[in-house]
Order: structure tokens, then C-alpha cells, then sequence
């Protein structure tokens, strides 16, 4: 099975390479090109634009940073509308939101191709050992097309029917997570100035109903002052952005989202967007008064 593969970020790399390493046949497209050399040496094939990966392969999944970039890449020049037609599939795993998704599923459809969006839980690590949850929904058929990809690629595929109820659902768990980040950081600040250890905290959180392997991951790395980048922060400040208008649309008040999405902002304008996104705790760090 032949798979086309656009953007070569952490995540899109990753599961390139994992689905190489798993026996298929993969061929790369990356905006800035230079990213492909390392597929190249491992086997993939490279193809200078997305029209191209589209018209040498049957299925292509998209892994791109936001709306804009998802947009860009089907509807510009050299770009998937150009060449996706009957009999061939689109999966676009990029975290957007449900409105961006309608927009390229319509187009692909009009013009005969099949359209699924599958964004994911779980970053790079899960991303490298093919333990991502795949939150997926369109066309039912090239779901069940896909699930053997959805196997390297995934721990858990769910099927959530029509458009936009992936990119919903992915956005709610982000906004959860993002949520959580901040309620940890802001723990293992007041442990610290209360006279606490917060690598006992973790400990403690470890054992409590609340435990989750986030703050197991993230807190050990957050009390070093540590953030390298496994999901950037400038991507979780825009899943709560786009969170927050689907809240908006909805009628339902998220006042603990919209103070975490704050926090993200602050951090942003710190310069700490393409750190790890566990990187909102130097807002509070950096405001912390000597002892
Ligand atoms: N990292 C993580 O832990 C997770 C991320 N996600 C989601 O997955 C998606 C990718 O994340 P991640 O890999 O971390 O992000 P990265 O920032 O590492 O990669 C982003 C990718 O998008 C490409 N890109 C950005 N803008 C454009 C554009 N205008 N046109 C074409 N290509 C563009 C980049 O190309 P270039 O190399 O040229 O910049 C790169 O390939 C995001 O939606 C993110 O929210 C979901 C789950 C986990
Ligand atoms: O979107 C990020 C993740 O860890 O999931």
C-alpha cells in the first residue's frame, strides 16, 4: 500500500517514519523541502509539491500545523484539488476546526475524491511507537479503507460519522489538556512557595484519583525549568483558541479555558511558542519573587 504523506513537522515525521518502518511504501512533500532529506534516506520517495503526492498516490494523509496551513496546501497552486479525483482518498490529521475540515472535505468530494478527517491524541513519542488515538470522521468507506494504516499509526481509531465530529473532539480533549497544564503549574508554584517539595507533589498526584500520565510526563521536566518541544505551545494556544469559538458558537461559558488560553497567550508573547507547550509554566516561574 502506497501512502502520500504532507508536512514533515514532529508529528507528520514521526508517523512517516513509523509507517516506513512498518512496511509501507511512503511518498513526502514538506513546505520547506530540506525537512524530506532524512524520509529520502529511509526509503521514501519525495515529490515536490501536494498536486504531485496526490496524482502518484491512492491515499494521502496531511499532518499541518493550523486552518491556515490545512487550507493552503488543498486549495492553492500545486495544491490537492488539482489532482485528487474518483477512487482516490484525502485524510487530513491536522488539528483544525470542524468549519476548516467542511471547507476541504466539500471541495474533495466535488471533485470525487473522499475525504476523512482524523486529528490525534497523543504527541511524538506516541507518535514514534504508533500508540496515537485517531479520532476520525467523513467518508465511512475509506475509514475502513484505512484502518490498516490506523493500525501502525494508532493504539485506538474511533469512527465518529459525519465531518467535524473529529475535529469537535479534538478539540474538547485539547482544551481539557491545556486546562490541566495550567492547573499543574500553578501546583507545583504554590507547593514550591509554601514550603513544599514539588517532586513530592508529583508523587503524590501519582497516587491520587486525579494521577494522568501528562503530569507524570511533563511535571519532573516543568520543576527543571525543561521544555522540549513535543507538542509546541503556539499549536495548544490554538486548539483553545479554536476551542473557545466552538464554545462561543455553542453558548457554553468556559471561563477556565478562557484563563488558560491567557496563560498561553502570555506565553506566546514571551517568545515560548515553539517550546513544549508545558513551557505556560515560565509565566508563572518568571513572575516568581527571588527566595
Ligand atoms: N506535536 C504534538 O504533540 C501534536 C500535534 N498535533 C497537531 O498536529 C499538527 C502538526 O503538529 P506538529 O507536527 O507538532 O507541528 P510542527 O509545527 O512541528 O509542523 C507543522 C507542519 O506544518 C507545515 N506548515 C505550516 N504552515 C504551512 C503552510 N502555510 N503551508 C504548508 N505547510 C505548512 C510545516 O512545514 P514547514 O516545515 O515548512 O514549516 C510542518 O510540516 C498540528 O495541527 C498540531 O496541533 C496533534 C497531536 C499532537
Ligand atoms: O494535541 C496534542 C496532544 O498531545 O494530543
Amino acid at each position: 500500500m502506497e501512502i502520500g504523506f504532507l508536512g514533515l513537522g514532529i508529528m507528520g515525521k514521526a508517523i512517516s517514519v513509523n509507517l516506513l518502518r512498518s512496511g509501507f511504501k511512503v511518498t513526502v512533500w514538506n513546505r520547506t523541502l530540506s525537512k524530506c532529506g532524512e524520509l529520502l534516506d529511509l526509503g521514501a520517495s519525495v515529490e515536490e509539491t501536494p498536486a504531485a503526492v496526490i496524482k502518484k498516490c491512492k491515499y494521502t494523509i496531511a499532518m499541518l500545523s493550523d486552518p491556515v496551513a490545512a487550507l493552503s496546501v488543498v486549495f492553492d497552486k500545486d495544491g490537492v484539488l488539482e489532482q485528487i479525483s474518483s477512487g482516490k482518498g484525502y485524510i487530513d490529521m491536522s488539528t483544525v476546526d470542524a468549519d476548516t475540515s467542511s471547507k476541504i472535505s466539500e471541495a474533495i468530494l466535488a471533485k470525487g475524491g473522499d475525504f476523512l478527517e482524523a486529528p490525534v491524541s497523543g504527541s511524538k513519542k506516541p507518535a514514534e511507537d504508533g500508540q496515537l488515538v485517531i479520532l476520525a470522521a467523513g467518508v465511512q468507506a475509506l475509514y475502513n479503507e484505512m484502518i490498516p494504516v490506523f493500525n501502525v499509526v494508532g493504539k485506538k481509531s474511533f469512527y465518529l460519522g459525519q465531518v467535524g465530529n473529529g475535529a469537535k473532539m479534538k478539540l474538547v480533549v485539547n482544551m481539557i489538556m491545556g486546562s490541566m497544564m495550567n492547573a499543574l503549574s500553578e501546583g507545583l508554584i504554590l507547593a514550591d512557595r509554601s514550603g513544599l517539595e514539588p517532586k513530592v507533589l508529583l508523587d503524590v498526584l501519582d497516587l491520587a484519583a486525579i494521577a494522568n500520565p501528562m503530569f507524570k510526563l511533563k511535571g519532573p521536566a516543568m520543576i527543571e525549568r525543561n521544555y522540549p518541544p513535543a507538542f509546541p505551545l503556539k499549536h495548544q494556544q490554538k486548539d483553545m483558541r479554536l476551542a473557545l469559538a466552538l464554545g462561543d458558537e455553542n453558548a457554553v461559558s468556559m471561563p477556565v479555558a478562557a484563563a488558560a488560553n491567557e496563560a498561553f497567550k502570555k506565553a506566546r508573547s514571551l517568545g515560548l511558542g515553539d517550546l513544549d507547550f508545558s513551557a505556560v509554566h515560565e509565566t508563572l516561574e518568571a513572575a516568581k519573587p527571588p527566595h
